[in-house]
């Protein structure tokens, strides 16, 4: 049986973040993006925003330009299309470098870190535009949203290719009695989403305890975005050492969810 392993896509904000604190260059992001790539990640995620705390407009291009050399890989840039997103990608694009996917986050300007997805039907219309842009640009739109189902279909006639399951709430009751619940919770909206004729990624606090379960649970995840823990850990382990533990925890739960192993 051949097992297809959800994609890993490293966030290198918080590399960024470090990188600010001095005027030296270090930590790098471009060689924090290398080194995860040369262990296996499948794609780079940044989310630059319009304060510039961490990733910066001017890091965007260096980036896309490194991933020249790494054409089997993938660039997601995530932000609000309302805000900078479209001015940052739109330059990527005139400038012919390569990106794959926006996601589209409804943050506000100096939101501390992004903690909810869009709503439908609000905020349906404005965002319409938005989408057909990008499809224009050749891009594939991901939308940000709460693990609902009932959302799903409504985002798919809007034109998205995919959606951003922001994972926060199932990250903050696993271990406890809630557990159980919010895989459930997020379960469902996948298969709506799935049903709808979506794909679906997921990400936000996601991390080496938590990931084996999300993924053996909730169907079909094309691509989890992990940042945060991910750097954390790489503080500790390497970037080498984590980004293949992290690897591994997806294809573990690919395998579990296709019945390739037991548990118990
Ligand atoms: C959309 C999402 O969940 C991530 O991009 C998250 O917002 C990371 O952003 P920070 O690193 O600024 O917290
Ligand atoms: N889209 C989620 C992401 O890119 C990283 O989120 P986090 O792991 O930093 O919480």
């Amino acid at each position: 049986m051949t097992f297809i392993t959800t994609a890993l896509s490293v966030n290198l904000n918080k590399v960024a973040l470090v990188r600010n604190t001095r005027h030296l260059g270090i930590p790098s992001v471009t060689r924090a993006a290398t080194l995860c790539l040369q262990a296996g990640a499948h794609g780079i995620t940044v989310h630059p925003r319009p304060d510039e705390r961490h990733i910066r407009a001017s890091d965007v291009p260096e980036l896309a330009t490194l991933l020249k050399d790494w054409p089997d890989r993938e660039f997601n840039i995530e932000g609000n299309p309302f805000h900078n997103l479209m001015d940052v990608v739109g330059q990527l694009v005139a400038a012919k470098l390569p990106v794959h996917q926006v996601t589209f986050v409804p943050d506000s300007e100096g939101q501390f870190t992004s903690d909810h997805g869009w709503s439908f039907p609000a905020d349906a219309q404005r965002l319409k535009p938005l989408i057909d842009q990008a499809h224009a640009w050749g891009l594939r739109v991901s939308l940000f949203m709460d693990a609902d189902t009932a959302p799903m279909a409504a985002a798919k006639a809007l034109g998205a290719d995919r959606v951003e399951l922001y994972t926060e709430p199932y990250a903050a009751a696993w271990g406890t009695p809630e557990q159980t619940d919010q895989l459930a919770r997020f379960a469902a909206a996948a298969q709506a989403a799935l049903d709808a004729g979506l794909q679906v990624n997921a990400g936000h606090d996601l991390n080496l305890d938590n990931l084996t379960a999300f993924i053996a649970h909730v169907p079909k995840v094309s691509e989890v975005s992990i940042g945060h823990a991910l750097i954390a850990d790489a503080l500790e382990m390497g970037y080498a050492a984590t980004v293949q533990s992290y690897l591994r925890c997806l294809t573990l739960g690919d395998r579990l969810a296709q019945g390739g192993l037991s548990v118990g």
